[in-house]
């Protein structure tokens, strides 16, 4: 799967080296024998010019009819006779057929899945389409730009998904792109037209639909005589005056979570329209901090308090970058579709986690088993109860929407190696990510943005062991660059000593954010 991480795509690019190379030489050898079959024709006609002077007195000439006749019994045989043997295309096609099984390809999923990457980040980021297609992002020029084909065929998948929210700007956008080119005349694009107009007319916006078809008919009025009855009962809509109303105009399922308060508040904390008051900020500290059961000799934690209640906090400069390097490169070639737990499926692939991760004991390696170390530090919890750690990597648009990482009350720890709930949560981060990729706590509102070598820290439970549900929290989807972290849960067991459990329940508070 190469659309929820970075790290498979440039095996992707590799693959269309490889098959630009077959097509080329294809193209190299059709030209070549096309150049041979020009040089015949122009011979050809050049004669025909000769004799068009005067036809009677060629064709009295008996060379002439010698050679008229040769050419069409012997030289006509020769000619057909290369076509027939030209293998270029035959070769062309066995060759893809093995390098489809040896080389890597992107399949549906990954196409559906980078499809829902750039409407998400249009959404979330409030992007504009037609920047994102001339590959803006935010005034910043990262990539290539799209052309109207591009644009189309995420139009097209958008629509076949029943996303016509966001199937009408792309599609609209692939029009405005298409009217740069001062309408292409190719055939290629001709056939792409004809299955453009299907779609503004389903959508209902007659009136494109018919400059598409006025375009294509005047272009090749001969080829697609097939287009003038619908020419006729567009025309006959517009004057009727039928407005289906525009599809996109269709709300969503009231259902979808992605229309709730809630998802609004967690994209605005993303875009940074919402943040923490003044007032909250104010309270906060920055300190060095020597670490639990640590001498004053050693070097401090640069620790940051982000939130007071819940108690989140940042440590700057934990790792290096060089060891959080290590950590991707040991992470990278045993990377795996990340999952979510559901009470009903168990874990499974989800669109609302698309990133790609694996896990790692703490003994498995001496920069894993540091982390434990600074963990054990930092928090005063016993590492000994830590599940193994979460290396996840995210590509452009991958995202974690909100989530608590403690389970449910209902939760079946029968499976589990710790029979406990996540008391806390470490993220360390291992890269910096361009734009997007923060993690939000859409109730606080708090954004925090990787910081390479950096570790987010904080409680989901109360004191009480019962869920803190103010800690919901999301990773943002990322704009651009790969975002790396790991992941360290730490289960209650045995923690008493540093978080000592209250006889009275204190959870009251966080239970109105509870869904
Ligand atoms: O990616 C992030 O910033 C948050 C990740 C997260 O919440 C998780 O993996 O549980
Ligand atoms: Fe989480």
């Amino acid at each position: 799967e190469f659309f929820s991480s970075t790290s498979g795509l440039g095996q992707l690019l590799r693959t269309e080296v490889i098959v630009l190379k077959e097509l080329q030489t294809y193209v190299n050898e059709i030209r070549e024998h096309a150049d041979l079959l020009q040089r015949e024709i122009n011979e050809i006609r050049a004669e025909h010019l000769t004799a068009a002077k005067s036809i009677e007195s060629y064709l009295n000439n008996p060379v002439n009819a010698f050679r008229l006749i040769k050419r069409l019994h012997t030289d006509w045989e020769t000619l057909e006779g290369t076509v027939e043997s030209e293998h270029s295309r035959t070769n062309f096609l066995e060759a893809m057929a093995g390098h489809r099984q040896n080389l890597s390809f992107p399949t549906m999923e990954d196409f559906v899945g980078t499809t829902l990457a750039m409407t998400r980040l249009q959404q979330t980021y409030k992007l504009d389409v037609a920047e994102l297609s001339s590959g803006m992002l935010n005034g910043v020029k990262y990539g290539s730009a799209m052309s109207w084909q591009d644009c189309f065929v995420l139009g097209q998948h958008l629509y076949s998904m029943n996303d016509f929210n966001n199937t009408v700007p792309w599609l609209e956008q692939s029009m405005r792109l298409l009217a740069q080119q001062s309408y292409s005349d190719e055939p290629v694009s001709l056939d792409f037209m004809e299955a453009v107009i299907g779609y503004h007319e389903s959508l209902g916006d007659y009136q494109n639909a018919l400059n598409l078809i006025n375009h294509v008919l005047d272009v090749e009025p001969e080829q697609r005589l097939h287009l003038l009855e619908k020419r006729a009962h567009l025309e006959q809509l517009i004057s009727d005056g039928v407005k289906r109303g525009l599809m996109h105009e269709v709300a969503r399922r009231p259902e979808d979570y992605h229309a709730t308060q809630d998802y609004l508040i967690y994209q605005q904390v993303c875009r940074e329209e919402l943040m923490p008051t003044a007032a909250a900020q104010r309270e906060l500290r920055c300190r060095y901090f020597s670490g639990h059961g640590r001498s004053l000799n050693y070097l401090a934690y640069k620790l940051e308090e982000l939130h007071r209640d819940p108690y989140i906090i940042q440590l700057h400069e934990v790792i290096g970058a060089h060891e959080s390097v290590q950590l991707q490169h040991l992470a990278r070639p045993v990377l795996q579709r990340s999952e979510v737990y559901s009470p009903t499926n168990g874990s499974t692939a989800a669109t609302f986690r698309t990133s790609q991760g694996t896990v790692f004991e703490y003994d498995e390696h001496p920069i894993i088993e540091k982390l434990s170390q600074h963990m054990t530090l930092i928090s005063g919890l016993d590492m000994g109860f830590a599940e193994p750690l979460q290396i996840a990597n995210y590509g452009i648009g991958g995202h974690y929407e909100p989530h608590m990482d403690s389970f449910p009350e209902s939760f079946d720890y029968s499976l589990q190696r710790f029979k406990t709930n996540r008391i806390a949560t470490g993220i360390f981060y291992l890269s910096n990510v361009e734009a997007g990729g923060a993690t939000a706590f859409p109730f606080l509102p708090l954004l925090v943005k990787p910081e390479q070598g950096s570790l987010l820290f904080w409680y989901n439970l109360h004191r009480s062991g019962d869920a803190d549900y103010r800690t919901k929290h999301a990773g943002c989807p990322v704009l651009q660059g790969s975002k790396w972290i790991a992941n360290v849960w730490i289960r209650l067991s045995h923690q008493d000593h540093v978080r000592p459990c209250q006889l009275q329940r204190d959870h009251e508070v966080s239970l109105q954010y509870k869904d």
